[in-house]
């Protein structure tokens, strides 16, 4: 059997793409390979992250990382059809129009653009409510969403929160919707779930039709064709059968497609050499430009928890069955940090002043805050999340051996530069600011400053150094989980998608991102792999499978440098 399409990796890339080149084309024969089971059926929710860690999870680690006080950090990657979107959170960010331009400008291709992507980021979703920022929505993709507004959840402290948010200069955006462009401001909390039901990218973009593998690994892709003119004919699994299709399609994330590029042979060739690996193509930036979002959390203690502010209490609010759909939290609140320092942590990094077109200083360093009602069994706490969302530090994936089933090496470099630890600083300082500060009704009648967490002297005031910040930031940094870039567009594929120099190979997943973007992945990652997928069916039908050389025309066969 000839495949025309051997997917690899059910997660959400792979899960969107199969579907809809199938529903584009019901002649296709489509082989999906995944490594994990079929927990499609399975009714994961309400907690939503019962599985990190568990039958569903890579369960990776980093390598030790230096300016987190040199600790390894856990990072969960979903192993199972529908990959991420069985384990994640659920938490619906767009994320802002300025990095995906800049995605745009970086490529060179304005299909890459906001406005290139706005009618795919529509295609994927079912907003929930027609009136708001209705250019900006969709209402028949396959994703459905809901926010607390949606679902009749009123927490208690919600006006309180808002107008707090207001007191130290952080208005509401309008219709408080961040999935319209512009992040900035407060915002719903958005969660990609049916009443409550989480969305799997396998379950909602349905498989019918495809022939799928569940519980099986790809080892490596299968390269042939002259020297000099590779071209991907297959792939191998980890037990050698090897199966041939017309065009092979990686979708195996940020983490693990790095590593079967290179096993593949495509890669930087000093790496493929120090494992032995036969260089099919040299690829220097596979594996590089790894980036991924931290977060640091802190809970603050309930000054009268009798007065029902939080979970735990007895409040009814949270024994409501509505209480239950979704997570138990009002806003994602998005900052940009911008102004003097940002420009010297710049100045630091790159070695000369920035100019004030630099896009950090145009944009700003976006910095996420969200409240949960949760941190305590009797109603004492509320914790904050701190993520920072435009992190300028960059690690990479290399391989650990040659085999498969060794993870690959993994280095996200958090905290690396001087820009991050700056932006970090002064995202904690909001934080203090509304819930620790003397300007919120928050800091004056709801909380009672910080509950530092064991082992820690003190807690963070509005009086904390840059010093103790950086502390507390390096002891308790993590990871959100959201890999990117380490295949990025422009380098390691053609805006295609097309890996370069490789025939009949092509990477749809969170690697290509080429750009940080400020948001949790899944919707930037829907669009990528829905404009994915009208392309590949495109070259299709022009047989452009292979990207053109200089001069050859689109022939189908010619290779670039
Ligand atoms: C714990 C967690 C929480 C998150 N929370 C959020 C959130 O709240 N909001 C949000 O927007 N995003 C969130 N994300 C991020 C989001 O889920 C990912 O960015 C997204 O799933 C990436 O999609 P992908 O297609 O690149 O990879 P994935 O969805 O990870 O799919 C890759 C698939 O490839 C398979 N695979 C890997 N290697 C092989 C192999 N050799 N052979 C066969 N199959 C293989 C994997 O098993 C997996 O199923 C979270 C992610 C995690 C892990």
């Amino acid at each position: 059997m000839l495949w025309d399409y051997i997917i690899v990796g059910g997660g959400l890339s792979g899960s969107v793409v199969s579907n809809r080149l199938l529903q584009q084309d019901s002649s296709l024969k489509i082989l999906l390979i995944e490594a994990g089971p079929n927990a499609n059926d399975q009714n994961l929710w309400p907690n939503a992250t019962n599985t990190m860690g568990g039958t569903y999870d890579w369960d990776l680690t980093s390598i030790p990382q230096v300016h987190v006080d040199n600790r390894p950090i856990t990072l969960a990657q979903g192993k199972a059809l529908g990959g991420g979107t069985l384990i994640n959170m659920g938490l619906w960010t767009r994320g802002d129009r300025s990095e995906y331009d800049i995605w745009g400008e970086t490529v060179g291709d304005k299909r890459w653009s906001y406005d290139g992507l706005l009618p795919y980021m529509k295609k994927t979703e079912s907003y929930w409510n027609q009136s708001i920022n209705a250019q900006q929505h969709g209402y028949e993709g396959k994703v459905h969403l809901q926010t607390p507004t949606s679902t009749n959840r009123t927490y208690p402290l919600r006006q309180k929160v808002l107008e707090s948010w207001e007191q130290i200069g952080v208005s509401a955006l309008p219709s408080l919707d961040a999935n319209a462009g512009d992040i900035t401001g407060v915002a719903e909390f958005s969660e990609c779930r049916d009443k409550g039901r989480r969305q799997t990218a396998s379950a909602v973009y349905s498989l019918d039709g495809i022939t799928v593998l569940t519980n099986t690994i790809v080892a490596k892709v299968l390269i042939t064709g002259p020297e000099g003119s590779p071209s991907a004919s297959g792939i191998q699994l980890d037990n050698g059968t090897s199966t041939l299709g017309k065009e092979v399609i990686l979708a195996t994330g940020a983490v693990h497609t790095p590593q079967l590029l290179m096993l593949s042979g495509i890669g930087p060739e000093a790496e493929l050499s120090k494992h032995s690996i036969p260089v099919k193509k040299d690829l220097a930036d596979v594996g590089k430009n790894y980036a991924d979002h931290i977060l640091s959390p802190s809970a603050w203690k309930v000054k009268n928890p009798d007065q029902g502010w939080a979970l735990g209490s007895s409040n009814p609010v949270f024994k409501s069955a509505a209480n239950a759909l979704g997570s138990p939290s009002d806003f994602v609140v998005t900052t940009s940090i911008k102004g003097e320092g940002l420009a010297k942590a710049i100045e630091a990094d790159e070695g000369k002043a920035p100019s004030p077109d630099h896009p950090l200083l145009r944009n700003g360093a976006f910095f996420e805050h969200i409240m949960l009602y949760t941190g305590s069994t009797n109603g004492s706490r509320v914790s904050f999340s701190g993520i920072s969302l435009s992190p300028t530090s960059r690690g990479s994936i290399t391989l650990a051996s040659a085999n498969i089933h060794d993870s690959p090496v993994i280095d996200p470099k958090y905290l690396a530069t001087a820009v991050d630890r700056y932006v970090y600083r002064e995202g904690m300082r909001q934080e203090v600011a509304i819930a620790g500060g003397a300007d919120t009704v928050l800091g004056r009648e709801i909380l009672d400053g910080e509950a530092q967490p064991q082992g820690v002297s003190e807690p963070y005031t509005t009086e904390s150094t840059d010093e103790y910040i950086d502390s507390r930031v390096r002891a308790s940094a993590r990871s959100v989980h959201h890999p990117m870039g380490t295949a990025a567009m422009g380098k390691v594929v053609d805006t295609n998608l097309r890996v370069k120099g490789v025939c009949g190979l092509r990477v749809v997943d969170a690697s290509v991102l080429p750009v940080v973007i400020p948001a949790h992945l899944m919707v930037a990652v829907y669009a990528m792999a829905e404009q994915a997928a009208e392309i590949i069916l495109q070259d299709q039908k022009q047989c452009t499978k292979c990207i053109p050389a200089p001069g050859k025309g689109k022939n189908g066969t010619a290779i670039a440098k």
